[in-house]
């Protein structure tokens, strides 16, 4: 930890990087962002703004951006990291020699690896070679694009180290952004994974003109194997009835904003998986995350019939309209199992 005022680096310059450093500026933080592209890291600096990503937004005075990985992360209280959960693996493979001794890694994503199901957390220590109580995540209903414009909303800072997650909450706290700190690292991941797929299965049925009906339906079916997911896996179930769990999955269903819901509600539509991807700017997370949440309820044992239909649907050409028959006939059962 160094003296005086904090300083934390974001990798990262998308929609969320730029705006989480927007609130850790507005804590009182020294914020330098590393950004992939030198003319979007030059943009911010000349113009204030991230005009890719968040056109119309100033930025605050104490937030710079680079491309060098080195100089965003010297000296780095806090190493955030915004990119795609799929890249953050090589990312930090390159990133990881560069750290500040003793920072602590923020993961922002909400995504669950392909192939090996890790979480992000899972994933920073394993790569920066550090103990999980030196790995914080931030997550819950946090819109990038509302939280730019300095709209309230309440946040999970979680870390196994409940001091370090009282650290980043003092680091983070602002006027219109309150976190709450919370050790359940894998129940606020899952939280914030799991949703972006319901997300999706919420935008299919909205897509399909299904009705709020079936949208409550679907948050609260999502929720129950979002939570028997976590149960397996040693989560607390009372996280997912939190912000990292309920809030999130809200907010995200019922958003516009939501890239996930979004990308469901265009499918539902009748676009192809290809015509999507194609109107689709930025990171949905779900449409890959969902194979690798799929994976993981395997490999636990658990039954996740709502992410299985996503799945279907985007991955193996499955009609929503079949989809949706599977889903209703399946075998009648008891709610709380
Ligand atoms: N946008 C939002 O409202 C929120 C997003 N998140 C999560 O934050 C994470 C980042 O999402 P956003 O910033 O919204 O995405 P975005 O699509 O707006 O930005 C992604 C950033 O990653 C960079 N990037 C893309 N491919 C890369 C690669 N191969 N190597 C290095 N950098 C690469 C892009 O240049 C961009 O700066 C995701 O996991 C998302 O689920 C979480 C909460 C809110
Ligand atoms: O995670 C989010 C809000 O908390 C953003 O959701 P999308 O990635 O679907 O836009």
């Amino acid at each position: 930890m160094t003296h005086g005022t904090t300083k934390a680096a974001v990798f990262g310059t998308g929609s969320w990087g730029t705006a989480f450093a927007m609130v850790l500026a507005d804590a009182g933080c020294d914020v330098t962002l590393w950004a992939r592209r030198p003319e979007l890291a030059e943009a911010v600096n000349s113009t204030r703004t991230n005009p890719d990503y968040l056109p119309g937004i100033e930025l605050p005075a104490s937030v710079r951006a680079t491309t060098d990985p080195a100089e965003a992360a010297a000296g780095a209280d806090f190493t955030v990291l915004a990119v795609p959960s799929q890249t953050l693996r090589d990312n930090l493979a390159a990133w990881a020699p560069l750290l500040a001794p003793d920072t602590v890694l923020v993961s922002l994503m909400k995504g669950v690896e392909l192939g090996t199901a890790k979480r992000m957390s899972e994933v920073i220590a394993e790569v920066a070679k550090v103990t999980e109580d030196r790995v914080a995540v931030v997550t819950g209903p946090n819109l990038a694009k509302e939280i730019a414009k300095r709209m309230p909303a309440a946040a999970v800072v979680a870390c196994r180290d409940e001091a370090v997650a009282r650290r980043l909450q003092a680091a983070c706290h602002t006027p219109y952004f309150r976190p709450y700190t919370n050790t359940d690292v894998v129940g606020c991941e899952l939280g914030g994974a799991v949703k972006n797929v319901i997300g999706l299965a919420v935008g299919i049925a909205d897509g399909m003109g299904l009705g709020d009906n079936a949208k409550g339906s679907l948050i609260t079916r999502g929720l129950a194997e979002t939570t028997r997911l976590g149960l397996a896996m040693g989560a607390d179930p009372l996280t997912f009835s939190g912000l990292a769990g309920l809030g999130d999955l809200v907010a995200t269903c019922s958003s516009p904003l939501s890239r996930n819901h979004t990308f469901g509600t265009n499918l539902g539509r009748g676009m192809t998986l290809q015509e999507t991807i194609a109107v689709t700017k930025q990171t949905a997370e779900g449409v890959k995350s969902c194979e690798s949440v799929l994976d993981l309820a395997r490999r636990h044992g658990v039954d996740m019939p709502i992410t299985e239909t996503v799945v279907g649907i985007v991955h193996e050409g499955k009609p929503p309209v079949v989809a949706l028959k599977e889903l209703m006939s399946r075998s009648a059962k008891a709610e709380r199992r």
